[in-house]
């Protein structure tokens, strides 16, 4: 087998917020442009900043490892020059002199804990793309070993519309999943999620734990929501962003960013909700196939085959166009769209040369072709971690 990175052992599974946050080890806070920027001055909101930095310091005293996910470039650019328009260019010009803002507000907040910040800017393919996502990883790596807080947001300043997370609930989930991180926090101007909108439905319920994720939970969600001009993140992507956190491993905790410091609110019992991180032996085995870091090649799958996966299905020879790398069988390896886009990870039930000789042929022309009588399928469902999105 090739080289398959041990995840850190998982804490206990934690049954409320509080104790999810305090055995978390790796921990990435998500802060929406709403809680950050003030609507009506456009500017950093300070006070709130520094008792968040504060919050930040405690959880770092502790040992525990920290990454921001911080929106607003956009609003605070847009703040600095009131004239940009609504153009993809005007956007991109904003988050270009509002990214600098961000940064200078999050250095200034924690340099008074003699913290320093990183500035990481991702676009989609950073993440999706094996080679940037290994070199994403090796850079995090190396700025939490430094004892740094990377402080990461959406390259706005380049992204268009194709490559774009689009929101930062889920590029927070993709940097959750990058870090192995086991915990990510969302904080919003909502203390979690409830059975509806609790703007407009004052009989909703506040839910404490979600253990599963079904679809009658990911309907509570409804649709994105936008505050005050200054947002573009809404219940429905927190959702699919502990979707993602969870095909990871990782526990997701939906609270208010309302309070001055809301992590040791979290921490204290506060109101929030906790979405766990699967359990039980498949899921671990999942887990520790989603964090074999080096996949020994990969599989490039038609459009046939990438919709099969997705309902669930094993992975048949038929559906694989292109083999690449030099993997034994049992080894790991990336699947790819058509496109190239990642689609996930599993372990090869056939080595290389033998994949490329069965590749694009019916499960029963493999003993012919081989020679022998092997599995029916390339990669077992089972021994499969699809990425969600
Ligand atoms: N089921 C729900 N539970 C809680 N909040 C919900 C729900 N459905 C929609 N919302 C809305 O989502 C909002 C949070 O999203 P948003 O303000 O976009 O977050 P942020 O700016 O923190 O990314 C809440 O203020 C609430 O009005
Ligand atoms: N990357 C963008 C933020 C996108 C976003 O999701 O914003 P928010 O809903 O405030 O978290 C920016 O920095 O302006």
């Amino acid at each position: 087998m090739s080289q398959a990175a041990a995840l850190p052992p998982r804490p206990d599974s934690a049954t409320s917020a509080a104790s999810a946050l305090r055995a978390a080890r790796r921990i990435v806070v998500k802060i929406g442009s709403s809680l950050l920027i003030d609507a009506e001055t456009r500017r950093p909101t300070r006070d709130w900043l520094a008792a968040v930095a504060s919050d930040l310091a405690v959880l770092k005293a502790e040992g525990r490892e920290v990454i921001v996910v911080s929106s607003g470039s956009i609003a605070l650019g847009r703040g600095r020059l009131p004239k940009l328009g609504a153009r993809l260019e005007d956007k991109q010009a904003a988050a270009s002199v509002g990214q600098s803002l961000l940064m200078a507000a999050w250095s200034e907040a924690l340099a008074p804990h003699d913290l320093v910040v990183g500035q990481v800017l991702l676009t989609r393919d950073d993440t999706e793309r094996r080679r940037r996502w290994l070199n994403a990883r090796a850079t995090v790596e190396a700025l939490l070993g430094h004892g740094v807080i990377p402080v990461v947001n959406e390259n706005d300043t380049v992204a268009t519309e194709e490559i774009r997370y689009g929101d930062n609930d889920r590029l927070a989930a993709r940097t959750a999943q990058l870090a192995r991180a086991d915990l990510l926090i969302l904080l919003s101007d909502v203390d979690g999620l409830y059975t509806a909108d609790p703007r407009r439905d004052p009989t909703a319920a506040h839910l404490p734990l979600i253990e599963t994720l079904s679809p009658d939970i990911l309907a509570m969600g409804g649709g994105a929501n936008t505050q005050a001009g200054v947002g573009t993140g809404g219940m429905a992507t927190k959702l699919a962003a502990a979707q993602i956190a969870r095909s990871a491993g990782c526990a997701t905790i939906i609270a208010s960013g309302q309070t001055l410091s809301p992590l040791s609110a979290v921490q204290a019992g506060a109101r929030a909700t906790l979405i766990a991180a699967p359990d039980g032996p498949m899921a671990a085995y999942k887990q520790w196939i989603a964090g074999s870091l080096s996949p020994a090649g990969s599989l490039t799958l038609d459009g046939g085959a990438v919709t099969a996966l997705k309902a669930g299905k094993s992975l048949l020879p038929a559906g694989v166009t292109a083999v690449s790398g030099d993997f034994e069988k049992g080894d790991c390896v990336r699947l790819t769209d058509p496109e190239g886009r990642a689609v996930g990870v599993g372990l090869a039930a056939y080595a290389a040369d033998e994949a490329v000789r069965i590749r694009g042929r019916r499960s029963d022309e493999i003993e012919a072709i081989l020679g022998y009588r092997g599995a029916s399928v390339l990669i077992h469902r089972d021994d499969m971690v699809l990425d969600e999105r």
